[in-house]
Protein backbone atom coordinates (compact mmCIF):
# COMPACT_ATOMS: atom_id res chain seq x y z
CA UNK A 1 0.00 0.00 0.00
CA UNK A 2 1.64 3.48 -0.52
CA UNK A 3 2.06 4.99 2.22
CA UNK A 4 2.30 9.20 2.26
CA UNK A 5 2.94 12.67 3.71
CA UNK A 6 0.97 15.10 1.62
CA UNK A 7 3.68 18.16 0.19
CA UNK A 8 1.42 20.17 -1.10
CA UNK A 9 -1.73 20.43 1.05
CA UNK A 10 -1.96 22.56 4.55
CA UNK A 11 -4.35 20.87 6.63
CA UNK A 12 -6.34 22.84 9.47
CA UNK A 13 -6.60 20.69 12.53
CA UNK A 14 -10.45 20.66 11.32
CA UNK A 15 -9.19 18.68 7.99
CA UNK A 16 -6.76 16.87 9.49
CA UNK A 17 -8.97 15.31 12.04
CA UNK A 18 -11.29 14.05 8.97
CA UNK A 19 -8.78 12.63 8.03
CA UNK A 20 -7.68 10.77 10.71
CA UNK A 21 -11.21 9.58 10.72
CA UNK A 22 -11.76 8.42 7.19
CA UNK A 23 -7.98 6.58 7.66
CA UNK A 24 -9.09 4.89 11.30
CA UNK A 25 -12.42 4.13 8.97
CA UNK A 26 -10.05 2.89 5.98
CA UNK A 27 -9.29 0.09 8.55
CA UNK A 28 -5.93 0.99 10.11
CA UNK A 29 -6.05 1.45 13.46
CA UNK A 30 -5.47 4.29 15.62
CA UNK A 31 -3.05 2.82 18.20
CA UNK A 32 -0.94 1.98 14.77
CA UNK A 33 -1.16 5.54 13.95
CA UNK A 34 -0.23 6.59 17.53
CA UNK A 35 2.83 3.90 17.10
CA UNK A 36 3.86 4.86 13.95
CA UNK A 37 3.69 8.76 15.23
CA UNK A 38 5.85 7.79 18.32
CA UNK A 39 8.56 6.29 16.65
CA UNK A 40 9.18 8.58 14.22
CA UNK A 41 9.56 11.39 17.43
CA UNK A 42 11.87 8.98 19.11
CA UNK A 43 13.94 8.56 15.38
CA UNK A 44 13.98 12.35 15.19
CA UNK A 45 15.07 12.66 19.07
CA UNK A 46 18.12 10.43 18.68
CA UNK A 47 19.59 11.94 15.09
CA UNK A 48 19.06 15.82 16.65
CA UNK A 49 20.38 14.65 20.13
CA UNK A 50 22.79 12.07 20.15
CA UNK A 51 23.52 12.51 23.49
CA UNK A 52 20.44 12.88 25.18
CA UNK A 53 20.99 12.68 29.28
CA UNK A 54 17.25 12.05 30.16
CA UNK A 55 14.12 12.34 27.89
CA UNK A 56 11.43 14.27 29.93
CA UNK A 57 7.48 13.13 28.29
CA UNK A 58 5.34 16.14 29.43
CA UNK A 59 2.18 14.37 28.30
CA UNK A 60 -1.31 15.50 28.28
CA UNK A 61 -4.83 13.89 28.19
CA UNK A 62 -5.40 13.35 24.86
CA UNK A 63 -4.33 11.61 21.68
CA UNK A 64 -0.85 14.07 21.57
CA UNK A 65 -0.39 12.40 24.84
CA UNK A 66 -0.58 9.16 23.38
CA UNK A 67 2.28 9.61 21.12
CA UNK A 68 4.31 10.59 24.08
CA UNK A 69 3.71 7.61 25.96
CA UNK A 70 4.82 5.87 22.94
CA UNK A 71 8.02 7.89 22.34
CA UNK A 72 9.15 7.26 25.91
CA UNK A 73 8.50 3.24 26.24
CA UNK A 74 10.45 2.87 22.95
CA UNK A 75 13.07 5.38 24.58
CA UNK A 76 13.35 3.07 27.77
CA UNK A 77 13.61 0.34 25.50
CA UNK A 78 16.45 1.68 23.75
CA UNK A 79 17.94 2.49 27.42
CA UNK A 80 17.49 6.15 27.34
CA UNK A 81 16.66 7.27 30.71
CA UNK A 82 13.31 8.43 30.79
CA UNK A 83 11.01 10.83 32.72
CA UNK A 84 6.99 11.33 32.10
CA UNK A 85 5.09 13.78 33.81
CA UNK A 86 1.84 15.08 33.05
CA UNK A 87 -1.59 13.88 32.55
CA UNK A 88 -3.07 10.42 33.05
CA UNK A 89 -5.14 9.76 29.76
CA UNK A 90 -9.11 8.63 29.96
CA UNK A 91 -9.43 4.69 30.60
CA UNK A 92 -10.49 3.26 27.58
CA UNK A 93 -9.06 5.12 25.40
CA UNK A 94 -6.06 5.03 22.65
CA UNK A 95 -3.93 7.18 24.51
CA UNK A 96 -4.29 4.70 27.49
CA UNK A 97 -3.76 1.91 25.72
CA UNK A 98 -0.26 3.55 24.92
CA UNK A 99 0.43 4.69 28.27
CA UNK A 100 0.29 0.95 29.70
CA UNK A 101 3.26 0.02 27.54
CA UNK A 102 5.62 2.12 29.49
CA UNK A 103 6.45 0.98 33.03
CA UNK A 104 7.68 4.38 34.47
CA UNK A 105 5.18 6.66 36.68
CA UNK A 106 3.38 9.20 35.45
CA UNK A 107 4.42 12.38 37.92
CA UNK A 108 2.93 15.49 38.11
CA UNK A 109 3.38 18.31 35.79
CA UNK A 110 4.35 20.62 38.42
CA UNK A 111 7.02 18.70 39.92
CA UNK A 112 9.16 18.24 36.96
CA UNK A 113 12.16 20.60 37.73
CA UNK A 114 14.78 20.87 34.04
CA UNK A 115 18.26 19.80 34.22
CA UNK A 116 21.51 20.42 32.12
CA UNK A 117 21.40 17.39 29.41
CA UNK A 118 18.01 16.83 29.42
CA UNK A 119 15.79 17.05 26.26
CA UNK A 120 11.70 17.61 26.51
CA UNK A 121 9.60 16.08 24.29
CA UNK A 122 5.93 18.39 24.38
CA UNK A 123 3.00 15.54 23.95
CA UNK A 124 0.64 18.06 26.11
CA UNK A 125 -1.38 19.55 23.35
CA UNK A 126 -1.36 19.03 20.00
CA UNK A 127 -4.17 19.42 17.09
CA UNK A 128 -6.65 19.15 20.50
CA UNK A 129 -5.67 22.44 21.49
CA UNK A 130 -9.00 24.86 21.79
CA UNK A 131 -8.44 27.76 24.39
CA UNK A 132 -5.04 29.10 26.42
CA UNK A 133 -2.98 26.67 28.93
CA UNK A 134 -3.67 26.26 32.35
CA UNK A 135 -1.76 27.66 34.77
CA UNK A 136 0.04 24.50 36.06
CA UNK A 137 1.31 24.40 32.20
CA UNK A 138 1.91 27.94 31.88
CA UNK A 139 4.29 27.25 34.87
CA UNK A 140 6.32 24.36 33.25
CA UNK A 141 6.74 26.10 29.77
CA UNK A 142 7.94 29.21 31.97
CA UNK A 143 10.40 27.09 33.78
CA UNK A 144 11.41 24.95 30.46
CA UNK A 145 11.68 28.73 28.41
CA UNK A 146 14.48 30.02 31.49
CA UNK A 147 16.16 26.99 31.74
CA UNK A 148 16.61 26.87 28.16
CA UNK A 149 15.90 23.18 27.52
CA UNK A 150 15.56 22.10 24.07
CA UNK A 151 12.20 21.24 23.13
CA UNK A 152 11.02 18.71 20.42
CA UNK A 153 7.18 19.16 20.10
CA UNK A 154 4.83 16.12 18.40
CA UNK A 155 2.69 17.70 16.72
CA UNK A 156 2.57 21.35 17.41
CA UNK A 157 4.12 23.27 20.28
CA UNK A 158 1.87 23.37 22.80
CA UNK A 159 -0.12 26.33 23.10
CA UNK A 160 0.35 27.08 19.68
CA UNK A 161 -3.54 27.14 17.48
CA UNK A 162 -2.23 24.83 14.17
CA UNK A 163 -5.15 26.72 12.20
CA UNK A 164 -4.08 30.48 12.86
CA UNK A 165 -0.08 29.83 13.89
CA UNK A 166 -0.78 32.25 16.61
CA UNK A 167 -0.26 31.15 20.36
CA UNK A 168 -3.42 30.99 22.20
CA UNK A 169 -1.72 32.14 25.26
CA UNK A 170 1.51 30.44 27.05
CA UNK A 171 3.22 28.65 24.67
CA UNK A 172 6.68 26.22 24.03
CA UNK A 173 8.73 27.59 21.69
CA UNK A 174 10.76 24.07 20.25
CA UNK A 175 13.78 23.46 18.74
CA UNK A 176 12.27 20.79 16.66
CA UNK A 177 8.69 19.55 15.97
CA UNK A 178 7.39 16.59 14.39
CA UNK A 179 3.97 16.33 12.36
CA UNK A 180 2.37 13.84 10.41
CA UNK A 181 1.15 13.32 7.28
CA UNK A 182 0.09 16.77 6.31
CA UNK A 183 1.93 20.01 7.66
CA UNK A 184 -1.18 22.31 9.48
CA UNK A 185 -0.96 26.11 8.17
CA UNK A 186 0.40 26.58 12.07
CA UNK A 187 3.45 25.33 11.24
CA UNK A 188 4.17 28.13 8.07
CA UNK A 189 2.09 31.08 9.57
CA UNK A 190 3.83 33.44 11.77
CA UNK A 191 4.96 33.10 14.49
CA UNK A 192 4.20 29.33 14.39
CA UNK A 193 6.40 28.66 11.96
CA UNK A 194 9.58 30.38 14.78
CA UNK A 195 7.96 28.69 17.45
CA UNK A 196 8.55 25.12 15.76
CA UNK A 197 11.81 25.29 15.26
CA UNK A 198 12.72 22.97 12.45
CA UNK A 199 9.23 20.82 11.36
CA UNK A 200 9.76 17.36 9.91
CA UNK A 201 6.81 15.79 8.36
CA UNK A 202 6.47 12.38 9.50
CA UNK A 203 4.90 9.42 7.59
CA UNK A 204 3.04 7.57 9.79
CA UNK A 205 1.40 4.63 7.30
CA UNK A 206 -1.57 6.81 6.28
CA UNK A 207 -2.89 5.46 2.59
CA UNK A 208 -2.25 8.81 0.17
CA UNK A 209 -5.24 8.71 -0.96
CA UNK A 210 -7.28 9.25 2.14
CA UNK A 211 -4.61 12.12 2.52
CA UNK A 212 -6.68 14.50 1.45
CA UNK A 213 -8.56 17.53 1.85
CA UNK A 214 -11.37 19.62 0.07
CA UNK A 215 -10.18 22.71 1.73
CA UNK A 216 -8.23 24.94 -0.49
CA UNK A 217 -5.08 25.54 0.74
CA UNK A 218 -1.67 24.90 0.10
CA UNK A 219 1.85 25.84 0.61
CA UNK A 220 2.93 28.04 -2.70
CA UNK A 221 5.36 26.46 -5.13
CA UNK A 222 5.65 25.00 -8.57
CA UNK A 223 2.79 22.25 -8.28
CA UNK A 224 0.56 25.56 -8.01
CA UNK A 225 1.81 27.41 -10.76
CA UNK A 226 4.21 25.39 -12.55
CA UNK A 227 1.47 24.45 -15.38
CA UNK A 228 0.85 27.46 -16.31
CA UNK A 229 3.58 29.48 -16.51
CA UNK A 230 4.48 30.89 -19.83
CA UNK A 231 6.18 28.79 -22.32
CA UNK A 232 9.09 29.83 -24.36
CA UNK A 233 8.55 28.87 -28.57
CA UNK A 234 11.67 29.33 -31.15
CA UNK A 235 8.85 31.58 -33.01
CA UNK A 236 8.61 34.12 -30.04
CA UNK A 237 8.59 37.71 -30.65
CA UNK A 238 8.13 40.78 -28.48
CA UNK A 239 4.84 41.23 -28.87
CA UNK A 240 3.82 37.25 -28.25
CA UNK A 241 5.14 37.82 -25.07
CA UNK A 242 3.37 40.38 -23.80
CA UNK A 243 3.27 44.12 -22.87
CA UNK A 244 3.87 45.42 -19.53
CA UNK A 245 3.17 49.11 -18.28
CA UNK A 246 4.33 50.13 -15.13
CA UNK A 247 2.86 53.74 -14.47
CA UNK A 248 5.20 56.21 -13.11
CA UNK A 249 5.31 58.94 -10.52
CA UNK A 250 6.79 62.57 -10.44
CA UNK A 251 10.50 63.15 -10.88
CA UNK A 252 11.02 62.53 -6.84
CA UNK A 253 9.76 58.94 -7.09
CA UNK A 254 10.55 57.47 -10.06
CA UNK A 255 12.89 54.70 -9.11
CA UNK A 256 10.46 52.71 -7.86
CA UNK A 257 8.32 51.91 -11.20
CA UNK A 258 11.72 51.40 -12.93
CA UNK A 259 12.57 48.37 -10.42
CA UNK A 260 9.22 47.20 -11.02
CA UNK A 261 9.73 47.80 -14.63
CA UNK A 262 13.27 46.21 -15.10
CA UNK A 263 11.13 42.80 -12.80
CA UNK A 264 8.82 42.91 -15.33
CA UNK A 265 11.35 42.52 -18.37
CA UNK A 266 13.80 40.19 -16.03
CA UNK A 267 10.39 37.57 -15.96
CA UNK A 268 9.99 37.91 -19.46
CA UNK A 269 7.46 40.22 -20.37
CA UNK A 270 7.89 40.87 -24.74
CA UNK A 271 7.62 45.11 -23.74
CA UNK A 272 7.81 46.97 -21.30
CA UNK A 273 7.01 50.49 -20.91
CA UNK A 274 6.83 53.17 -18.25
CA UNK A 275 3.44 55.51 -18.83
CA UNK A 276 5.51 58.78 -17.35
CA UNK A 277 3.99 62.16 -16.26
CA UNK A 278 5.26 65.08 -18.64
CA UNK A 279 7.91 66.70 -15.58
CA UNK A 280 9.64 63.37 -15.27
CA UNK A 281 9.95 61.68 -18.91
CA UNK A 282 13.24 63.74 -19.54
CA UNK A 283 14.73 62.15 -15.99
CA UNK A 284 13.60 58.52 -16.50
CA UNK A 285 15.12 58.71 -19.81
CA UNK A 286 18.55 58.97 -18.45
CA UNK A 287 17.94 55.86 -16.65
CA UNK A 288 16.54 53.37 -19.16
CA UNK A 289 17.67 51.51 -21.94
CA UNK A 290 15.41 48.15 -22.96
CA UNK A 291 12.51 49.87 -21.07
CA UNK A 292 10.17 52.47 -23.21
CA UNK A 293 8.40 55.12 -21.83
CA UNK A 294 5.22 56.63 -23.19
CA UNK A 295 4.00 60.29 -21.90
CA UNK A 296 0.87 59.81 -19.23
CA UNK A 297 -0.09 62.90 -17.88
CA UNK A 298 -4.31 62.52 -17.53
CA UNK A 299 -6.79 60.16 -17.65
CA UNK A 300 -7.52 61.16 -21.39
CA UNK A 301 -3.98 60.01 -22.07
CA UNK A 302 -4.15 56.63 -20.43
CA UNK A 303 -7.56 56.20 -22.09
CA UNK A 304 -5.70 57.19 -25.39
CA UNK A 305 -2.88 54.91 -24.97
CA UNK A 306 -4.91 51.58 -23.86
CA UNK A 307 -6.59 52.07 -27.55
CA UNK A 308 -3.57 49.58 -27.99
CA UNK A 309 -4.94 46.41 -27.33
CA UNK A 310 -1.59 45.06 -26.87
CA UNK A 311 -1.31 46.90 -23.18
CA UNK A 312 -2.55 43.98 -21.49
CA UNK A 313 -1.09 44.09 -17.61
CA UNK A 314 -0.25 47.09 -16.01
CA UNK A 315 1.69 48.29 -12.24
CA UNK A 316 -0.03 51.13 -10.51
CA UNK A 317 1.18 52.48 -7.29
CA UNK A 318 4.98 52.05 -6.64
CA UNK A 319 6.41 55.65 -6.19
CA UNK A 320 3.22 56.90 -7.84
CA UNK A 321 2.13 59.89 -5.73
CA UNK A 322 -0.77 61.54 -6.30
CA UNK A 323 -3.64 59.24 -4.50
CA UNK A 324 -6.67 61.02 -6.69
CA UNK A 325 -5.12 60.33 -10.10
CA UNK A 326 -4.15 56.81 -8.90
CA UNK A 327 -7.77 56.45 -8.41
CA UNK A 328 -8.62 58.05 -11.31
CA UNK A 329 -6.59 55.98 -13.52
CA UNK A 330 -7.82 52.62 -11.56
CA UNK A 331 -10.57 53.30 -12.95
CA UNK A 332 -9.64 53.60 -16.30
CA UNK A 333 -7.82 50.54 -16.11
CA UNK A 334 -11.06 48.95 -14.85
CA UNK A 335 -12.95 50.17 -17.58
CA UNK A 336 -10.57 49.03 -20.08
CA UNK A 337 -10.89 45.75 -18.63
CA UNK A 338 -6.93 45.54 -18.32
CA UNK A 339 -4.63 43.07 -15.83
CA UNK A 340 -3.90 45.77 -12.76
CA UNK A 341 -1.25 44.94 -9.93
CA UNK A 342 -2.19 47.83 -7.30
CA UNK A 343 0.30 47.93 -4.75
CA UNK A 344 1.93 51.12 -2.57
CA UNK A 345 0.02 54.69 -2.92
CA UNK A 346 -2.25 52.71 -5.36
CA UNK A 347 -3.42 50.38 -2.31
CA UNK A 348 -3.37 53.92 0.35
CA UNK A 349 -5.50 55.90 -2.49
CA UNK A 350 -7.86 53.63 -1.86
CA UNK A 351 -7.91 53.19 2.14
CA UNK A 352 -11.35 54.11 3.11
CA UNK A 353 -13.36 53.15 -0.49
CA UNK A 354 -12.71 49.25 -1.23
CA UNK A 355 -16.17 49.73 -1.99
CA UNK A 356 -15.82 51.54 -4.60
CA UNK A 357 -12.19 49.64 -6.07
CA UNK A 358 -14.45 45.98 -5.81
CA UNK A 359 -17.38 48.29 -8.08
CA UNK A 360 -14.29 49.03 -10.07
CA UNK A 361 -13.23 45.43 -10.86
CA UNK A 362 -16.89 43.28 -10.54
CA UNK A 363 -16.67 40.18 -13.35
CA UNK A 364 -13.68 38.33 -14.42
CA UNK A 365 -10.82 38.85 -12.07
CA UNK A 366 -8.44 41.12 -13.20
CA UNK A 367 -7.33 42.83 -9.83
CA UNK A 368 -4.29 41.69 -7.61
CA UNK A 369 -3.50 44.03 -4.78
CA UNK A 370 0.08 43.52 -2.78
CA UNK A 371 -0.44 44.74 0.62
CA UNK A 372 1.97 44.77 3.56
CA UNK A 373 0.85 44.72 6.99
CA UNK A 374 0.07 48.42 7.82
CA UNK A 375 -1.49 48.73 4.01
CA UNK A 376 -3.84 45.96 4.89
CA UNK A 377 -5.07 47.26 8.36
CA UNK A 378 -5.87 50.77 6.13
CA UNK A 379 -7.52 48.80 3.12
CA UNK A 380 -9.91 46.22 5.37
CA UNK A 381 -9.65 47.77 9.23
CA UNK A 382 -12.56 45.20 10.44
CA UNK A 383 -11.02 42.27 9.12
CA UNK A 384 -7.70 43.12 10.53
CA UNK A 385 -9.01 43.50 13.54
CA UNK A 386 -11.10 40.45 14.21
CA UNK A 387 -8.79 38.09 16.19
CA UNK A 388 -10.35 35.01 15.85
CA UNK A 389 -9.36 35.02 12.03
CA UNK A 390 -6.16 33.30 10.73
CA UNK A 391 -4.24 35.21 8.14
CA UNK A 392 -5.47 33.26 5.23
CA UNK A 393 -9.08 34.00 6.73
CA UNK A 394 -8.44 37.86 6.35
CA UNK A 395 -6.88 37.51 2.31
CA UNK A 396 -9.62 35.28 1.70
CA UNK A 397 -12.13 37.68 2.87
CA UNK A 398 -10.42 40.97 1.28
CA UNK A 399 -10.33 38.47 -1.79
CA UNK A 400 -13.97 37.68 -1.63
CA UNK A 401 -14.95 41.73 -1.08
CA UNK A 402 -13.28 42.57 -3.73
CA UNK A 403 -13.15 40.18 -6.51
CA UNK A 404 -9.00 40.49 -6.15
CA UNK A 405 -6.84 38.27 -6.06
CA UNK A 406 -4.74 39.46 -2.82
CA UNK A 407 -0.90 39.05 -2.02
CA UNK A 408 -1.10 39.53 1.57
CA UNK A 409 2.84 40.25 2.23
CA UNK A 410 5.58 39.37 5.41
CA UNK A 411 7.34 36.66 6.27
CA UNK A 412 4.41 34.49 5.43
CA UNK A 413 3.20 35.98 2.28
CA UNK A 414 -0.52 34.50 1.76
CA UNK A 415 -2.25 34.70 -1.30
CA UNK A 416 -5.40 34.07 -2.13
CA UNK A 417 -8.36 34.33 -4.75
CA UNK A 418 -11.47 35.60 -4.55
CA UNK A 419 -13.12 31.78 -5.50
CA UNK A 420 -11.54 30.84 -1.54
CA UNK A 421 -8.27 29.22 -3.04
CA UNK A 422 -5.24 30.11 -1.06
CA UNK A 423 -1.29 29.65 -0.78
CA UNK A 424 1.11 30.44 2.11
CA UNK A 425 4.74 31.47 0.99
CA UNK A 426 7.24 30.04 3.19
CA UNK A 427 10.67 30.36 2.12
CA UNK A 428 11.20 33.85 1.53
CA UNK A 429 14.32 34.47 3.16
CA UNK A 430 14.44 37.53 6.29
CA UNK A 431 16.38 40.05 3.65
CA UNK A 432 13.42 40.44 1.38
CA UNK A 433 12.09 42.94 4.04
CA UNK A 434 14.13 45.87 2.19
CA UNK A 435 12.73 49.27 0.27
CA UNK A 436 11.92 48.36 -2.96
CA UNK A 437 11.67 45.05 -2.68
CA UNK A 438 7.86 45.42 -2.79
CA UNK A 439 8.37 47.64 -6.01
CA UNK A 440 9.83 44.23 -7.58
CA UNK A 441 7.57 41.96 -6.33
CA UNK A 442 4.87 44.23 -8.34
CA UNK A 443 6.53 43.94 -11.77
CA UNK A 444 6.83 40.14 -11.35
CA UNK A 445 3.61 39.60 -11.07
CA UNK A 446 2.51 41.72 -13.50
CA UNK A 447 5.16 40.76 -16.47
CA UNK A 448 3.71 37.44 -15.54
CA UNK A 449 -0.24 38.77 -16.13
CA UNK A 450 1.47 40.55 -19.12
CA UNK A 451 2.32 36.53 -20.46
CA UNK A 452 -1.30 35.87 -20.28
CA UNK A 453 -0.51 33.99 -16.54
CA UNK A 454 -3.96 33.04 -15.04
CA UNK A 455 -3.99 35.36 -12.71
CA UNK A 456 -3.70 33.56 -9.14
CA UNK A 457 -1.06 31.62 -10.30
CA UNK A 458 0.79 34.50 -11.57
CA UNK A 459 0.51 35.66 -7.87
CA UNK A 460 1.81 32.53 -6.51
CA UNK A 461 4.59 32.26 -9.21
CA UNK A 462 5.75 36.08 -8.82
CA UNK A 463 6.20 35.33 -4.98
CA UNK A 464 7.77 32.60 -5.22
CA UNK A 465 10.45 33.43 -7.40
CA UNK A 466 10.66 37.06 -5.96
CA UNK A 467 11.77 34.84 -3.39
CA UNK A 468 14.12 32.39 -5.03
CA UNK A 469 15.96 35.77 -6.37
CA UNK A 470 16.36 37.04 -3.03
CA UNK A 471 17.57 33.83 -2.01
CA UNK A 472 19.99 33.96 -4.48
CA UNK A 473 21.62 37.53 -3.80
CA UNK A 474 21.98 36.40 -0.48
CA UNK A 475 22.43 38.56 2.91
CA UNK A 476 23.05 42.77 2.41
CA UNK A 477 20.75 42.41 -0.91
CA UNK A 478 19.41 45.76 -2.30
CA UNK A 479 15.71 46.03 -4.51
CA UNK A 480 18.14 46.90 -7.42
CA UNK A 481 20.24 43.53 -7.28
CA UNK A 482 16.89 41.82 -6.59
CA UNK A 483 15.24 43.33 -9.91
CA UNK A 484 18.51 42.05 -11.35
CA UNK A 485 18.51 37.99 -10.33
CA UNK A 486 14.57 38.08 -10.87
CA UNK A 487 14.51 35.17 -13.60
CA UNK A 488 11.81 33.27 -15.19
CA UNK A 489 12.39 29.36 -14.43
CA UNK A 490 13.33 27.31 -17.49
CA UNK A 491 10.10 25.27 -18.80
N1 LIG B 1 -6.26 10.31 15.76
C1 LIG B 1 -5.28 9.95 14.99
O1 LIG B 1 -5.48 9.28 14.05
C2 LIG B 1 -3.89 10.36 15.31
C3 LIG B 1 -3.65 11.38 16.23
N2 LIG B 1 -2.42 11.71 16.57
C4 LIG B 1 -2.14 12.67 17.65
O2 LIG B 1 -3.33 13.09 18.21
C5 LIG B 1 -3.30 14.49 18.43
C6 LIG B 1 -4.68 15.02 18.46
O3 LIG B 1 -5.30 14.34 19.50
P1 LIG B 1 -6.53 14.91 20.28
O4 LIG B 1 -7.58 15.30 19.35
O5 LIG B 1 -6.83 13.91 21.35
O6 LIG B 1 -5.99 16.26 20.86
P2 LIG B 1 -4.88 16.66 21.94
O7 LIG B 1 -4.12 15.49 22.38
O8 LIG B 1 -4.18 17.82 21.38
O9 LIG B 1 -5.72 17.19 23.22
C7 LIG B 1 -7.05 17.11 23.30
C8 LIG B 1 -7.54 17.04 24.74
O10 LIG B 1 -7.08 18.15 25.49
C9 LIG B 1 -8.19 18.96 25.92
N3 LIG B 1 -7.74 20.36 25.80
C10 LIG B 1 -7.67 21.11 24.70
N4 LIG B 1 -7.17 22.34 24.97
C11 LIG B 1 -6.91 22.33 26.30
C12 LIG B 1 -6.39 23.27 27.21
N5 LIG B 1 -6.00 24.48 26.79
N6 LIG B 1 -6.26 22.95 28.51
C13 LIG B 1 -6.63 21.74 28.94
N7 LIG B 1 -7.13 20.78 28.14
C14 LIG B 1 -7.27 21.07 26.83
C15 LIG B 1 -9.31 18.59 25.00
O11 LIG B 1 -10.55 18.87 25.58
C16 LIG B 1 -9.03 17.12 24.78
O12 LIG B 1 -9.48 16.35 25.87
C17 LIG B 1 -2.45 15.00 17.31
O13 LIG B 1 -1.92 16.25 17.65
C18 LIG B 1 -1.41 13.91 17.18
O14 LIG B 1 -0.35 14.17 18.07
C19 LIG B 1 -1.32 10.83 16.22
O15 LIG B 1 -1.33 9.84 17.21
C20 LIG B 1 -1.48 10.24 14.88
C21 LIG B 1 -2.80 9.63 14.65
K1 LIG C 1 2.63 19.10 21.47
Amino acid sequence: MAMAINTTLLFTPEAMAKVDARVIASGIPGPELMRAAGASVVACLLSSWPNVARAVVLCGPGNNGGDGHIAASLLAAFGVPVLRHGYAPRSGTDAAAASATCEHAILPLGDYRPLAGDVVIDALFGAGLDRAVGAEVAAVIGRIAEAGTPVLAIDLPSGLSGRTGRPTGPVISAERTVTFAGLKPGHVLMPGRELCGVTTLADIGMPARLVASDDPLWINGPHLYGPTLPRREAADHKYSRGHLAVMSGPLISGGAARLSAMAGLRIGAGLVTLGTPPGAVMAQSAHLTAIMQHRVGSSADLAAWLSDPRLSALVLGPGFGDLEKARDYAKVLANARRYLVLDADGLTAFAGRTGELGDMFAGETRLVITPHEGEFRRLFPAIAEDETLSKVDRARQAAALLNAVVVYKGADTVIAASDGRAAINADAPPWLATAGSGDVLSGVIGGLLAQSMPIFEAACAGVALHGAAASQAGPGMTAEDLAGLVRPPAV
